[in-house]
């Protein structure tokens, strides 16, 4: 279910200090790595724009910039400032003794280059950029040629994806080490482009325990015996619809249906429809009474204010079943503290989708708080209510009761559109029917929206059109393929 390791730079500072020790050149490794990378994507005689920083980013920057020029690379260094690092002086005394060209600005009417290098600045960035480097990112930008960021874009908070102030939008990022999640994350995904890792040769055993990991799991569990039947899938029970939001219901169960929940029911709080006509398998009805003894149950779709949501999210906690709770289920429990404190009291298996507003009214903070540093959001959110935890937005994250996280890669702004979280709602409810943990089903369901997100952005050329029903329409097809 967890795929790469993800360290907080804290300690990824301390298996630096621990290559140190052991008199391993890091910043060597990581020269070497760029150089590869390099090497696999251009030619020899492609001009290269080196941009080192003042730190070990920038240290990176210069050793590679050696490295390449060696295999005949047409290399030039931008220095704006002189390196004051130990590690970093050593390397732009390389530099300097290899005769490279190197200045510390742009030179005028500077040809755009075959590629730019950014080793400005990574995970040392203390603080957004200033003007003096918010006019060297733009005339960076203004070459037009592809970017290669080295660790992180520069300007890019590495852990919480947050851009501080200006930020050098990269083609690449060659990071290294680990992973890190704000290159998936807020606006990461914006920035970071594709994201490949040299993880510099370093033994397992110099990590910590991680913090988090990126999200890459597993849908075997879904395999069906042949000799199975609807009863084998399992039931859920979606609860929602007040008077003017029967849709969020209806694509809530929808979802479940196409994800391969054996029955679903929807229970209304408004008027129930008679039939969905896209899809009569669903079985409708008010919400009333207690919810039924054996099934998962999602609460929240198009539930809308007031006592009467207020008491099926009270029921709905009172019971031992699975639930997932969403939307206006969560607007509810951020508003009554009884119903908070039940939830944290809940025992039964539980997992809170808030997007991030609604992550804000539960944390008690603005939703800017929360996009600041959802890696900070997702855990507190999952640690206080005791549950897990989907924060949704770019780059959804997973939290665990314990604090561990996992970041989704997949998915993308077509995504971002009415009815996409009741999608996911119905989707996470149909795979704990069919036997998955929560943890299990919410990593697997975020994945998998997020593949229907990206396959639809592939075959329509962009993310524009993707409405919540087109992505119902392709759950099954995500699913089946997962399975393999
Ligand atoms: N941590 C590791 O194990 C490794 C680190 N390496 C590289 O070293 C980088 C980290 O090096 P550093 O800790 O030196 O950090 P950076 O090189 O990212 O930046 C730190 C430098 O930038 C300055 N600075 C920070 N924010 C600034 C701002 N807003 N405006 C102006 N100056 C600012 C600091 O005063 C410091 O001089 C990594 O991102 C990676 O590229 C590599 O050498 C490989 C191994
Ligand atoms: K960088």
């Amino acid at each position: 279910m967890c795929g790469a390791p993800l360290y907080p730079p804290g300690d990824i500072r301390v298996v630096e200090a621990m290559a140190r020790q052991r008199g391993v050149d890091l910043m060597e490794r990581a020269a070497r790595a760029v150089h590869r990378w390099v090497e696999t994507h251009f030619a020899a005689g492609a001009s290269i724009l080196v941009a080192a920083g003042p730190g070990n980013n920038g240290g990176d920057a210069l050793l590679a910039a050696c490295l390449l020029a060696r295999s005949s690379f047409n290399v030039h260094i931008l220095l704006p400032e002189t390196p004051r690092q130990d590690e970093a002086i050593a390397a732009h005394r390389r530099a300097c003794e290899a005769g490279l060209p190197l200045s510390a600005t742009l030179p005028d009417g500077f040809p755009a280059p075959d590629l730019v290098i950014d080793g400005l600045f990574g995970i040392g960035l203390a603080r957004p950029l200033d003007g003096r480097w918010a006019e060297v990112l733009r005339q960076l930008a203004a070459l037009n040629a592809p970017v290669l960021a080295l660790d992180a874009p520069s300007g890019l908070d590495a852990w919480t994806g947050k851009v501080l102030g200006p930020c050098l939008a990269a083609d690449h990022t060659l990071t290294f080490l680990c992973h890190k999640p704000g290159l998936y994350t807020a606006d990461g995904a914006d920035f970071a482009g594709n994201v490949e890792l040299a993880n510099l040769d370093c033994p397992p055993e110099w990590f910590p325990a991680p913090a988090g990991a990126l999200n890459a799991p597993a849908a075997h569990l879904l395999k069906r015996r042949a000799n199975s039947h609807k009863g084998s899938h399992g039931t859920v029970v979606i609860e929602g619809g007040a008077p003017g939001m029967t849709g969020a219901a209806l694509l809530a169960g929808r979802a479940a249906l196409a994800a391969g929940a054996g029955k679903v029911h929807v229970r209304f709080l408004g008027p129930a429809p008679h039939v969905d006509p896209a899809a009569p398998e669903l079985m409708l009805a008010g919400a009333e009474g207690a919810p039924p003894a054996s099934a998962v149950l999602a609460v929240g779709p198009g539930l809308g204010p007031g006592d009467t949501a207020t008491q099926r999210v009270e029921l709905a906690l009172e019971t031992t079943l699975p639930l997932v709770l969403d939307a206006d289920a969560l607007n509810a429990i951020a508003s009554n503290r009884e119903l908070a404190a039940r939830l944290v009291a809940r025992a039964s298996p539980t997992v809170i989708t808030p997007h991030p507003a609604e992550a804000a009214r539960l944390l008690g903070c603005g939703t800017g708080a929360v996009q600041d540093d959802r890696p900070a959001a997702v855990t507190a959110l999952a640690r206080r209510f005791g549950c897990h935890a989907v924060l949704k937005g770019s780059g959804t994250l997973i939290g665990r009761p314990d604090g561990f996280f996992l970041v989704n890669t997949s998915g993308g702004p077509a995504l971002a559109a009415a009815g996409q979280g009741d999608v996911l709602t119905g989707l996470i409810a149909a795979l704990i029917a069919q036997g998955m943990t929560v943890a299990q089903a919410s990593a697997l369901a975020v994945h998998c929206h997020g593949l229907a997100g990206d396959d639809y952005t592939r075959e329509a050329g962009g993310p524009l059109g993707l409405t919540a029903s087109m992505t119902v329409q392709r759950l099954g097809r995500v699913l089946n393929r997962l399975i393999g």
